[in-house]
């Protein structure tokens, strides 16, 4: 048993039966001078430290000073991808859009055609070493696409390795088929023999073998349209896959209220919002997740985080870590950019980041929060004054130890 005496802030406790929504993500349940008792892989119990149980036989950790949270949850990730794209990134400083450079054939097609030309091994290998690193900067749930394969044996190759690395890492991981994301050159004539061919092999083959937990499209202008998302979405839940979907990104052509009428779990980008888009949201079960390292890094508009919140529905924060929109999978910046960029309040972007990051991947029953008998997955950080300061003092390594499944890392 592990016991963590003298916490000088506990954040996100308590049981959690829904995403947090609204005004609520304001209201962060802590505990100052607080303790924490993990048995095995688990939280076993937690308080305040005038209420620490009498216990002997147990490794102390002092955090006099520091705050102990729940390791992030990054409910969007393209984790698996073949290499960088810092020739694009140049081309775009040097004037060229994100939209343009996908019309000259770089963009999702350049990597496509980069992964089809790598091995399983070899990409498990780069997928391994980025996830470690996450790891390291407090990443304890994450989830994956595919949809750099675009083919039946290219797909397969990225759930594949995803398979892998949940044997591997000892947290939770969620795969997605992203085999929506964009139309592959071979079909470029033929959009319609592309979406047969996701709906009549990769989706049933794929669900059959267990190598997908959710289903993606990438509904946008110039990629896929909603009727097409819907026939997709419809394919994905007959096979027990539920919707996640990356929606408005560039233009808003009506993909949330479609993604809502397929119940999915989350709608995802969000860059681009109109007024129906938020009433679809109102009332449904679907979880809007902002993305803002890609806003930061394709110097587009940021998520209207606060139209989102103050319109009383929940919201996540991920990374959406992918080598064209945003090469970087760090959730610390991403929760400082929540703050900065998206005007959320330090409660309202740890909310966000931890337990709405769980639901958003369908894995709040066990991790997310300080909560009995949740995985014992922590952030103990360095000394802080409140946990204001961890998206204050942006770009900062302020993490001092981590709890994998009950063990120091
Ligand atoms: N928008 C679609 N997909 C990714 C970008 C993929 C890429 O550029 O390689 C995103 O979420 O931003
Ligand atoms: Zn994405």
């Amino acid at each position: 048993m592990k016991l963590i005496t003298n916490i000088h802030q506990l954040l996100v406790t308590g049981e959690y039966k829904a995403p947090v929504r609204g005004k609520a993500m304001s209201q962060m349940p802590y505990i100052s001078n607080a303790y924490l008792l993990i048995k095995e892989d688990r939280i076993h119990d937690y308080g305040a430290m005038q209420d620490i149980p009498a216990i002997t036989n147990v490794e102390i950790i002092d955090a006099t000073g520091k705050i102990v949270l729940p390791m992030w949850c990054d409910s969007h990730t393209h984790l698996v991808y073949a290499t960088g794209r810092e020739d694009e990134f140049v081309d775009r400083i040097n004037g060229l859009s994100y939209e343009e450079i996908a019309k000259r054939g770089g963009g999702i097609l350049n990597s496509v055609a980069r992964l089809r030309a790598m091995s399983e091994d070899a990409l498990f290998e780069d997928a391994t070493k980025r996830l470690e690193h996450l790891i390291s900067l407090g990443t304890g749930a994450i989830e994956i696409k595919s949809g750099y394969g675009l083919s039946v044996a290219a797909e397969k190759k990225m759930l594949s390795v995803i398979a892998r690395l949940k044997t591997h890492f000892d947290i939770p991981i969620k795969a997605t088929l992203l085999g929506a994301h964009a139309i592959p050159t071979e079909y470029k004539d033929d959009r319609k023999a592309y979406i047969q061919l996701i709906i009549k092999e990769m989706i049933p083959a794929f669900a059959k073998d267990n190598l997908c937990d959710f289903i993606d499209v990438f509904c946008e202008s110039g990629y896929f349209t909603v009727a097409e998302m819907e026939a997709i979405l419809e394919a994905g839940k007959a096979h027990g896959l539920r919707p996640k979907v990356h929606v408005n990104q560039f233009n808003a052509i009506g993909g949330i209220a479609a993604a809502v009428k397929y119940d999915a779990l989350s709608v995802d980008h969000l860059e681009e919002l109109v007024t129906e888009d938020i009433d679809a949201l109102k009332g449904s079960n679907t979880i809007p997740v902002a993305l803002p390292g890609c806003s930061f890094f394709l110097s587009i508009p940021y998520t209207p985080a606060r139209q989102l919140i103050d319109a009383g529905l929940p919201l996540a924060i991920a990374t959406d870590y992918n080598p064209g929109s945003a090469p970087s999978g760090n959730m610390n910046f991403v929760v400082a950019q929540a703050c900065i960029q998206l005007n959320m309040t330090p409660e309202e972007a740890i909310t966000a980041a931890t337990i709405n990051g769980a639901f958003a991947m369908d894995i709040a029953s066990e991790t997310g929060s300080i909560t009995k008998g949740k995985k014992a997955n922590l952030i103990i950080t360095t000394p802080q004054k409140s946990y204001n300061t961890i998206p204050y003092r942006f770009g900062h390594h302020q993490i001092e130890q981590l709890i994998l499944n009950g063990k120091r890392l």
